[in-house]
């Protein structure tokens, strides 16, 4: 493809897979976590999914390689369709600068939005800004604030890292895919899966109502306990968002013992 007023290359829509870049006609219709969980045929479940186990596998361990010498991090989410300018991606900018100048690398999803607008944040004030981006059936690309980049073709191994590599979550307003995400993070505290993290939601108006939903009808009809309540923090401050991480790090450090 070339540009129309001096000639030059431009940038064609790509997909990444592993090592390889595809681009144009050779971008495929669908996507790795498609043909694994989509597929209709009985008789690939036996012949393909066994090979597709050791993609699985070099995708964890390429994870794992890349994020082990991240120094202590804070995985942000946020919605893929806000647009620059908006509360929530100024809020976004605001926590990844603070982070960053709290020492944490920032790791959000490498998508545009909120996930930019913390990349953006992270970068500009000379921290560490991963995007860990994930294969999708139409075209797309880490988003440019991103410094150290993945990109994933299973979800749940993605998730993985997310969890792994941070100290704490930040949540900021968003839609399914963020909701996924804090409730992943929360039932993962919940059970004690993982022990270590603070999830906080930024954004008290757009939370309140999820808020008072949980109180009035999970707490009220004992989906929950209080206990689970107390699990998710609520803040519009950004400097507040970052001493909470800052002390519940403290904390953990005081108590907790080697594995
Ligand atoms: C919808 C658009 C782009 C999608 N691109 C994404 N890239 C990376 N990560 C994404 C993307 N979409 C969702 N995610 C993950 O879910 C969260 C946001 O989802 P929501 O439904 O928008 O709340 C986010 O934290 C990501 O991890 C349009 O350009």
């Amino acid at each position: 493809m070339t540009d129309s007023t001096n000639g030059r290359p431009q940038p064609a829509p790509e997909r990444h897979r592993g090592a390889v870049t595809l681009r144009r006609d050779s971008i495929p219709p669908s996507t790795a976590d498609q043909k694994l969980l989509d597929s209709p045929h009985r008789g690939e479940w036996k012949t393909k999914d066994a090979w597709r186990a050791l993609r699985i596998l070099s995708e964890f361990v390429e994870g794992f390689d890349t994020l082990a010498d991240l120094p202590p991090a804070v995985s942000v989410f946020g919605s893929a369709r806000s647009t620059p300018g908006s509360y929530e991606c100024e809020l976004a900018e605001s926590l990844g600068a603070a982070l960053a100048e709290a020492g944490y690398a920032v790791i959000t999803g490498g998508g545009p939005g909120v996930m930019e607008a913390a990349n953006r944040g992270a970068t500009e004030a000379g921290g560490m800004s991963v995007g860990l981006g994930i294969e999708l059936p139409f075209e797309q690309g880490l988003n440019g604030w991103v410094d150290v980049g993945i990109d994933f073709r299973y979800f749940f191994v993605r998730k993985t890292m997310f969890v792994k590599y941070a100290q704490a979550f930040v949540v900021l307003p968003g839609g399914f895919g963020t909701l996924d995400e804090l409730f992943e993070a929360i039932t993962l505290v919940q059970t004690k899966k993982v022990t270590r993290f603070p999830v906080i939601l930024m954004g008290t108006d757009y939370w309140g109502g999820l808020l008072d939903w949980m109180k009035d009808r999970m707490l009220g009809e004992g989906k929950i306990s209080t206990m689970d309540l107390d699990l998710i923090q609520l803040t519009d401050d950004v400097a507040e968002a970052v001493r909470i991480i800052i002390d519940s790090e403290a904390v953990l450090s005081e108590t907790s013992e080697p594995r």
